[in-house]
């Protein structure tokens, strides 16, 4: 009986009592968390049509499975930039994690490294960059940069200091020139940089402190929300941060070929196909429709990663059949962590992993190649 066969035994035997249906944690999540956090983390922007194009995008999506192919030994490991990662599916980058449990980062990247799921730190982590690589020492983290356009030099010290710190990437996200029109956070006044959590990875860093007119935690927020707009970001600061380190550099939130294309020219080591879980621009192309546009356009040049509505394995299988290298999961290890922490992290990630297990051996795929190479119909 081969590991996760084993595994599935134990789940059968009941020995743990996390829930397995998505819907029931997040509605266990629900039940724990206070309302205007649940709503922060589950909601999308204005009528939530992106953020329901996810999941619909993905329901159409029709895996044609293989048969005889012999899956008994199922391996899905990835190389990506020269690193080899023990599955593809890696935790997108989620910023104020204290809202959903104290320990936070902390709780998130231990389960992470548990399963070998690499973690996308936020630039709004809840705990300093650092103190995450500590907690977890050689396992593989990526750092994801919102631009600071009033002080270029403050995110290119955090691309410097994540290098130093030992990170493996750098993912700079495009899609939040502006912050989203999210009428449940309005609703609800909830504001969660106002809420003062964002401040570890600003709080000692000497490019950001140096710019502000005093050190109280007021000032340090005020000067945090200016850096979370930033709608002069354009192709040229990309050049900019990828000369500041040696690492490679990835684009998160594209959606039209063309700009894949741009992304391409300017040097990028790597996409991330996204529309940031629906939170940003409203009535935006499903993630799973945009992805074969986006993988025809790059055409195995750079690596193509992607998010939006992963929620179990068969999801996972659908976005590498339509060409992704790689997959994001947000949401599900959110509610995870607001359930048990590092534990309820674990438990969302022993079963999407499990799940992802038994759905590409089901369709013939034993690895990422023949994941990859698998037919979809609409
Ligand atoms: C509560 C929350 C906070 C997020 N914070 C960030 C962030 O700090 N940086 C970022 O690039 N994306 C952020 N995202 C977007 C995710 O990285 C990812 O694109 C999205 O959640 C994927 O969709 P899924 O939740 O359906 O898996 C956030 C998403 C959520 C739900
Ligand atoms: O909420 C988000 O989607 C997000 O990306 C964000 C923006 C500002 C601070 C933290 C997270």
């Amino acid at each position: 009986m081969s590991k996760k066969q084993d595994t599935l035994m134990k789940h059968i035997d009941g020995e743990t009592h996390f829930p397995y249906r998505f819907e029931n944690v997040e509605k266990k999540a629900q039940e724990v968390l206070p309302k205007e956090a649940f709503d922060y983390i589950q909601s999308g922007a204005g009528r939530e049509e992106t953020l329901s194009n996810n999941r619909t995008s993905l329901e159409q999506v029709k895996i044609v499975p293989r048969m005889l192919q012999n899956v008994g030994n199922i391996d899905l490991s990835v190389k990506l930039f020269g690193n080899t990662y023990k599955q593809p599916v890696f935790l997108a980058p989620i910023g104020m994690q204290k809202l959903a449990h104290p320990e936070a980062e902390l709780a998130t990247v231990r389960a992470a490294k548990k399963h070998g799921v690499p973690m996308i730190v936020s630039t709004a982590s809840t705990f300093s960059l650092e103190e995450i690589a500590k907690e977890v020492p050689d396992h593989p983290l990526w750092y994801q940069i919102y631009w600071n356009e009033r002080h270029p030099d403050v995110s290119i010290n955090m691309a410097v200091r994540a290098e130093q710190a030992g990170y493996d990437a750098i993912v700079v996200t495009v899609d939040t020139v502006l912050i989203g029109w999210r009428e449940r956070d309005l609703e609800n006044q909830f504001s969660p940089l106002k809420a003062g959590y964002g401040l570890a990875n600003f709080k000692n860093d000497e490019a950001f402190m140096s710019h502000l007119d005093g050190t109280d935690d007021d000032t340090i927020v005020r000067g945090i929300v200016e850096n979370f707009a930033h709608p002069t970001l354009n192709w040229k600061d990309i050049e900019k941060i990828k000369k500041a380190t040696g690492l490679p550099v990835i684009v998160k939130g594209i959606l039209d070929p063309e700009d894949a294309r741009f992304a391409l020219e300017h040097g990028v080591d790597g996409i991330i196909v996204s529309n940031h879980g629906g939170r940003q621009l409203d009535g935006v192309i499903g993630s799973a429709e945009a992805l074969p546009t986006i993988v025809e356009e790059i055409n195995g040049q750079i690596p193509v990663l992607f998010d939006g509505g992963i929620r179990r394995g068969a999801d996972v299988v659908k976005a590498l059949a339509l060409g992704a290298d790689a997959v994001l999961v947000g949401r599900p290890f959110m509610y995870g962590l607001a359930i048990d922490g590092e534990n309820g992290v674990s438990n969302v990630l022993e079963h999407l992993l499990s799940d992802l297990h038994v759905s590409a051996g089901l369709a013939g795929s034993p690895d990422v190649r023949t994941l990859k190479a698998l037919k979809t119909r609409k």
